[in-house]
């Protein structure tokens, strides 16, 4: 997959451009829908696949709170999720108020047709574009009767009876409903962070935690609790090994801890690993978080946790 950050001069002309458009945060299973269709309409005509998707998120512009929304994936991680389905382009084109507010019609002409000619251009049934988001299916296929170019659309995607959405994701992902985003993501959800130094005492209870710092501001962070994980370890040997863990995401209570932390143990394993990025791949939710009549009693309950992870995770 070639990644093209810019626009201006620097796009190359596309063979058969099969275009979608799109925010694809969360490459999720109804993304996954689309970009099959792209790659067999590709395989029809012999074409060139282009998906093309805008950084900043849209609604990080266009929203009325500025900066509120988090996201599924940052701009690396949509990257690295799109080029393992197999398509040709990416283009990240930049999204400011200027893009925005360009009107449907110009939209279609000055930025799609210009600089893609697309031979097909598949969209989701909700897929709206321009200013106040007035484009929509049926303004693309009438521009597609003039410039000729056909559109195509792809009807929401189900998922036991849930329609899949980022939206939809992100909400169960806040409200630590991990089995719904999971399911609709179609992989365990997950976010990196850099391991930091806690109060270390974990070790002294037996169960020494990898504390880690979220260096990503926009990255949406799972609710408070108690989760079975697999992790890896992002050092330079790029070893892509998961190993066994359980983690916790709240105040810890029980030590009159205030400060929100998110921290890892990490099954069968002993090393100093502070500095490293820990990379989290979030299974299953085990327990809320709770106040223990002191660390006995927390360990106590560590060891269930334990067991617990290790059933969901042999799965
Ligand atoms: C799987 C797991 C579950 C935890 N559950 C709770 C909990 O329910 N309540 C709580 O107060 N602390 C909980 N903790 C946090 C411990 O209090 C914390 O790991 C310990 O204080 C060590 O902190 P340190 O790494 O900063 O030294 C949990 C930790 C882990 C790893
Ligand atoms: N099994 C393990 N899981 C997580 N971290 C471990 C493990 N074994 C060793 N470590 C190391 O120990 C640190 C955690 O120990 P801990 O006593 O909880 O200290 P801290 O409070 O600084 O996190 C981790 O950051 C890591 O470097």
């Amino acid at each position: 997959m070639k990644v093209h950050r810019e626009l201006a001069g620097s796009l190359p002309e596309f063979r058969n451009a099969v275009v979608t458009i799109g925010a694809f945060d969360g490459v999720h299973l109804g993304h996954r829908q689309i970009i099959a269709q792209l790659k067999t309409e590709a395989a029809r005509i012999n074409g060139e696949t282009v998906i093309v998707t805008f950084h900043p998120h849209p609604r990080k512009i266009v929203s009325s709170v500025p900066g509120d929304i988090k996201l599924l994936n940052t701009l690396n991680e949509k990257i690295a999720l799109l080029s393992e389905t197999g398509i040709d382009h990416l283009v990240v084109v930049p999204f400011d108020h200027r893009f925005s507010n360009q009107p449907a019609e110009a939209y279609v002409t000055d930025f799609l047709y210009r600089y893609f000619k697309p031979h097909t251009i598949i969209i989701g049934y909700d897929h709206r574009f321009g200013k106040g988001r007035e484009g929509d299916y049926h303004l693309l296929e009438d521009f597609g009767k003039q410039l000729g170019f056909e559109v195509k659309e792809i009807a929401e995607q189900l998922q036991n009876q849930i329609v899949v959405s980022s939206t939809r994701i992100r909400q169960s992902i806040a409200q630590n409903d991990i089995a719904t985003a999971n399911a609709l993501l179609g992989y365990p959800y997950f976010f990196e962070g850099l391991i930091v130094e806690g109060n270390q005492l974990g070790r002294t209870i037996g169960y020494p935690t990898a504390n880690l710092h979220i260096t990503s501001e926009e990255k949406l962070i799972p609710g408070d609790g108690v989760y079975a994980v697999r992790v890896n370890i992002k050092d330079a040997s790029n070893s892509t090994a998961f190993l066994n863990g359980m983690m916790n995401i709240g105040v810890r209570p029980t030590i009159g801890g205030r400060k929100r932390v998110i921290e890892v143990n990490i099954f069968d394993f002993d090393a100093d690993i502070y500095g490293q990025v820990l990379q989290v791949h979030v299974v299953h939710y085990l327990r809320g978080e709770v106040k223990f009549n002191g660390l006995e009693e927390l360990k106590a309950q560590l060891q269930k946790d334990k067991e617990a992870a290790i059933a969901q995770l042999s799965h």
